[in-house]
């Protein structure tokens, strides 16, 4: 058994790699689906919500809410196939989460790219990286994923993939590492 999780700052290749294990028919759980269902259970909007509920999840459940809820749909999915990637980490706590739900078997993965690239693949050109339709910058956008505590979860990275090139040598590596640590696990 082999859960894998995914973290690195926006932009970096998370949801490419979720994209690779997917189409290797590796599970992938999204923490985001947790807050939408949440949403859903309050009458709410997903899409007007989703930041919100995140928050008050936390401050009502602490600051692991996400990951605890997302853990049985993760045992769901284990329950068919020994891989299972989860995307959307955000924090250390998180991933204490998991590290305590799934121990060595908990692997976490970080995607690494530089802000230039990072930038010019939201393709957020122009000053300070604006995005024009929410008015945040990239360098804000940092700010705020490390504020949560995304810098602490990338320190606790078991591996690093670097993605400073082609997308599909990105995606050879995440396939090389999908098929070659769920190995060492099993070992
Ligand atoms: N090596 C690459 N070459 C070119 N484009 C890439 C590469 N890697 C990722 N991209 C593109 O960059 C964009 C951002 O990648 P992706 O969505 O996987 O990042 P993310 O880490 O999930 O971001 P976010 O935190 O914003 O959800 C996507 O459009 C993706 O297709």
């Amino acid at each position: 058994m082999t859960v894998i999780g995914i973290v690195g700052l926006p932009g970096s290749g998370k949801s490419e790699a979720a994209n690779v294990a997917a189409d290797m028919g590796v599970p992938v759980v999204t923490m985001g689906d947790v807050i939408r269902q949440e949403c859903r259970d309050r009458g709410l909007d997903p899409a007007s919500d989703h930041g919100r509920i995140a928050q008050a999840l936390r401050e009502e459940n602490g600051p692991g809410a996400i990951a605890e809820r997302s853990l049985p749909l993760i045992e769901d999915e284990l329950a068919e196939s020994d891989t299972v990637l989860v995307d959307g980490i955000r924090s250390d706590v998180e991933v204490e989460a998991f590290r305590e739900a799934f121990g060595e078997s908990f692997l976490l993965i970080e995607v690494d790219a530089p802000f230039e690239l990072r930038a010019e693949r939201l393709d957020l050109r122009g000053r300070d990286d604006m995005n024009d339709e929410t008015g945040e910058s990239l360098t804000d956008r940092d700010e705020r994923e490390l504020g949560f505590g995304m810098g602490k979860a990338i320190e606790m990275a078991d591996v690093t993939i670097e993605n400073a090139e082609t997308l599909a040598a990105f995606q050879r590596k995440v396939r090389t590492l999908l098929r070659e640590g769920a190995e060492e696990i099993e070992r």
